[in-house]
C-alpha cells in the first residue's frame, strides 16, 4: 500500500507544474478518485479476510501494519496497544497526516518509505557513536549484571575525598616578584641603592641600619622607579602599578614604604597631603608615624597623626590652617585609623585629599576586613571627586584609572598609587578586588612551590601559606585548664626573659590571668586591652619597652605590627582560632633577623585542630613544632 501511495504521489508531484488545462485537471481528479476507491476496496477485502481467519481460530501472527490496528479486534495488553498506536501513526497516516504529506511530498516520502527507520537509526546511533565507549558501556553493563553490588545505592555517602576547589589566580598573584626570605643572609648594603638621598642614607646609618632587608631592597627601587619622572605624573604619563607586599613579620616592611615616600616627596614645593597611611589600630599608627618623624626630621615634610588619641579639634589644628584665601594644608604625610580619617573627610573644613599621591594600606588583609566601614570609597571620592575643595585646580583634574585609550592618556595627571603591606596578605582575588587595584604587582617571600615557581593561572591556595621568621621556634604545651596559669609561672621563672608577651582571646581572660599572676607575686606584670584608654595603653607599652614590665598579658590588640625590641618569648595562653592570628602573635618575637620562642598552651581537645592548622602551613620548613614541655 505504501508503495502504491508513493507511485501515485511522485508522478503527481513531478507532473504538477505541467498540468495547466482544465481537461488535464479533470483527468487527474478522476484518477485520484479512482485510486481512492480502489484503496478503500482493497482495505475492505483485507479486513474481511482477517476477520475470517480470526473466526476460524487461526493463531498465526497476522501481517504487520494496518491489520493490527483493526477496531474490531479485542483490547490488547498495554505495551501491545502502545506499539499498535505507533504503528498506526507510521503505516496508515490519518486524514491530517495525509493532507500534510500532500503539502510536503518530500517529508511524506521519508515517512512513508521508511516508517520504522527513525527508531532503528536512533538505536544504532547511540550504540555506534563511540565504539570504545559503547564497548565500555557494554562491559559495564555486563559487569553490573555480574556484580549487582556495583549498582548505585541511593542515599549512600561517597567516601572519596573531593579535591579542594581553588580559584584561578590572575597572573600578578600567581607570579609574584620573589623576595628573598632570609633577613640575615640576603642583606643589600645601603650604598647599593644610590637613588636614596644622602641625607636619608645618613639617617639610616645613624639608626643602626647599614643594609637593607630583602623586602626593602626589592620594594624601594620599584617605588622610586614609579616616580622617576616626579610625583606629579607617572612614567610616560601613565598610571604606575599599585604594589602589594607580602613578607614575614619583622622583615622591615615599614621602612620599605617610609624611605621611598619621603625620598619622592622631598622635592615638593607646596604643602598638600601627598601620602596617607591607613592602619587598623592607634598604637600601630603611633609607631608608624614615629618612624616617619625620624626620617623626615630635618626636611620640610610634615607628618600628622589622626587616630582619635586627641580631640577632633586638636587634630584639625595640625591638619589645616585658615588663610585669607581659604585653607592651606599643614601636613604632607597623614597617618590615620580609618574611623578618624572619615571623621576628618566629613567634618574638617579644608581637609583635602585632591593632591594625594600615595595611599598606603598597612596590615592590608585586616584593613580589607574593615571595608564595611567603607572608608576606602570615601577616600577615593575625596581624591577624584573633590572638585571645589581647597587644593582643587582645573589643571590637575584627576579621573579614576580606566582602560588606556588615546583620550585617557592625552592628559597626563597625578596618579594615586596604592601600596599594600601585610605578613598575611590574602591571595583571594575577590577580596583584593574590593581595593580597586590598578595593574597591581606583588612582592612576596612565599613558600617553596608557591609564588614564582607556580605557573600563571594555576591552582593555588588563595589564603596562602604564610611565611614565619626564620629565627622563630614554635612549641606547644599540652596542659589542662587548671594547670595553664602554672605553666605561665613555670615559663616565667625558668626562662627568665625580660620581656614576655602573653596573648589571651578576650579582655576578661587577660584581666583574670593578670590578677592571678599579680597575686602570686614576683613577676612585674601588666595587662593590655580595650579596658584601658589610649593614653593608658600608650604608657603601658612604653613601660614594657623600657623593661619595667616583664610580662605583658594582652588581647589581640598588640598582635599586629607592634614592634617592641627585646621580646624573646611569646605565649599563647589561649590558642588562636585562625592561622593569621597565630602568625601575627608569634611574629612579635624573632623580629629583624633575631631569634625567638613561641609557646602555645593547648587543651587536649584543641591539640588535633591546632596541629592540623599549622601543618597546612607547611610549618616544618620554618621551625619545629613539638610538645617540647610537659606541664
Ligand atoms: N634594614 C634593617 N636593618 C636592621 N633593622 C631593620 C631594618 N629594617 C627594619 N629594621 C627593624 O626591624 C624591625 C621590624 O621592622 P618592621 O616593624 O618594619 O617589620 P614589619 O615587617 O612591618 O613587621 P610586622 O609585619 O610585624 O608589622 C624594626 O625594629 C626595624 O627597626
Amino acid at each position: 500500500m505504501a508503495l502504491y501511495i508513493n507511485d501515485f504521489l511522485y508522478p503527481r508531484y513531478e507532473e504538477q507544474e505541467k498540468v495547466t488545462s482544465s481537461e488535464d485537471r479533470a483527468q487527474l481528479l478522476l484518477q485520484k478518485l479512482q485510486f481512492r476507491a480502489r484503496e478503500r476496496q482493497l482495505k475492505k477485502q483485507k479486513q474481511e479476510a482477517e476477520a475470517e481467519t480470526s473466526s476460524l481460530g487461526d493463531k498465526a501472527p497476522g501481517p504487520p501494519g494496518p491489520a493490527k490496528s483493526r477496531p474490531s479486534s479485542p483490547a490488547p495488553a498495554e505495551p501491545e496497544r502502545k506499539a499498535k498506536k505507533r504503528k498506526r501513526g507510521d503505516g496508515s497516516p490519518s486524514r491530517l497526516e495525509k493532507s500534510e504529506s500532500e503539502a510536503d511530498p518530500e517529508s511524506s516520502q521519508k515517512e512513508t518509505s521508511s516508517p520504522k527507520k527513525p527508531k532503528g537509526k536512533k538505536k544504532k546511533k547511540t550504540q555506534n557513536k563511540n565504539p570504545e565507549a559503547a564497548g565500555e558501556q557494554g562491559k559495564k553493563g555486563d559487569s553490573a549484571e555480574e556484580h549487582p553490588q556495583s549498582a548505585l545505592i541511593l542515599g549512600a555517602t561517597a567516601k572519596k575525598a573531593l579535591p579542594k576547589v581553588q580559584p584561578f589566580l590572575p597572573k600578578w598573584l600567581a607570579e609574584p616578584s620573589h623576595v628573598q626570605k632570609s633577613v640575615k643572609d640576603d642583606l643589600v648594603p645601603i650604598q647599593d641603592i644610590p637613588q636614596i638621598h644622602p641625607c636619608l642614607q645618613k639617617k639610616l646609618k645613624a639608626n643602626g641600619i647599614s643594609s637593607y632587608f630583602p623586602v626593602q631592597a626589592a620594594v624601594i627601587p620599584a617605588l622610586l622607579e614609579s616616580a622617576s619622572h616626579g610625583f606629579l605624573v607617572g612614567r610616560g604619563g601613565y598610571q604606575p602599578s599599585d604594589i602589594c607586599v607580602s613578607a614575614p613579620t619583622g622583615s622591615g616592611k615599614t621602612l620599605a614604604f617610609v624611605i621611598p615616600v619621603i625620598q619622592i616627596l622631598l622635592e615638593r614645593v607646596v604643602c598638600h597631603i601627598r601620602a596617607l597611611v591607613v592602619l587598623p589600630t592607634k598604637e600601630l599608627a603611633q609607631q608608624v608615624s614615629k618612624v616617619f618623624n625620624v626620617y623626615a626630621d630635618g626636611t620640610a615634610l610634615r607628618i600628622a597623626q589622626i587616630t582619635g588619641q586627641k580631640s577632633l579639634a586638636k587634630e584639625q589644628e595640625i591638619l589645616v590652617q585658615k588663610t585669607v584665601s581659604g585653607y592651606c594644608s599643614l601636613a604632607d604625610i597623614v597617618v590615620a585609623t580609618p574611623g578618624r580619617l572619615v571623621d576628618h573627610i566629613d567634618q574638617t573644613p579644608g581637609f583635602s585629599l585632591r593632591q594625594l599621591r600615595f595611599l598606603i594600606i598597612d596590615e592590608a588583609d585586616r584593613m580589607i576586613d574593615s571595608m564595611h566601614q567603607s572608608w576606602l570609597p570615601r577616600v577615593v571620592k575625596a581624591v577624584f571627586h573633590g572638585d571645589g575643595a581647597p587644593g582643587f585646580s582645573p589643571l590637575f583634574q584627576r579621573v579614576e584609572p580606566r582602560a588606556i585609550t588615546a583620550a585617557s592618556t592625552s592628559q597626563p595627571q597625578m596618579p594615586l598609587q596604592k601600596l599594600l603591606f601585610s605578613a598575611t596578605l590574602t591571595r583571594n582575588p575577590e577580596k583584593l578586588q574590593e581595593l580597586g587595584l590598578y595593574q597591581p604587582r606583588l612582592f612576596s617571600t612565599g613558600l617553596e612551590g608557591q609564588g614564582s615557581s607556580a605557573q600563571p593561572g594555576t591552582e593555588q591556595d588563595t589564603e596562602g601559606k604564610y611565611a614565619f621568621p626564620a629565627g622563630l621556634s614554635h612549641y606547644y604545651v599540652p596542659c589542662s585548664l587548671n594547670s595553664k596559669p602554672l605553666a605561665i609561672l613555670h615559663l616565667m621563672h625558668n626562662m627568665k626573659f625580660s620581656r614576655v608577651l602573653c596573648f589571651t582571646n578576650s579582655r576578661e581572660h587577660s584581666h583574670r590571668l593578670f590578677l592571678l599572676v599579680k597575686a602570686f607575686g614576683g613577676i612585674p606584670v601588666a595587662e593590655f586591652s580595650s579596658r584601658f584608654g589610649p593614653g593608658q595603653r600608650k604608657m603601658i607599652l612604653k613601660q614594657f619597652e623600657q623593661g619595667k614590665i616583664q610580662l605583658l598579658i594582652s588581647t589581640d590588640a598588640t598582635a599586629r605590627g607592634i614592634d617592641v625590641k627585646g621580646v624573646k618569648l611569646v605565649i599563647n595562653y589561649d590558642a588562636p582560632q585562625y592561622i593569621r592570628t597565630y602568625v601575627h602573635r608569634v611574629g612579635r618575637t624573632a623580629r629583624a633577623g633575631n631569634t625567638g620562642l613561641a609557646f602555645t598552651l593547648l587543651l587536649k581537645v584543641q591539640e588535633q585542630k591546632f596541629i592540623q592548622m599549622l601543618r597546612e602551613q607547611k610549618l616544618q620548613s620554618w621551625g619545629n613544632i613539638s610538645s617540647g614541655m610537659n606541664s
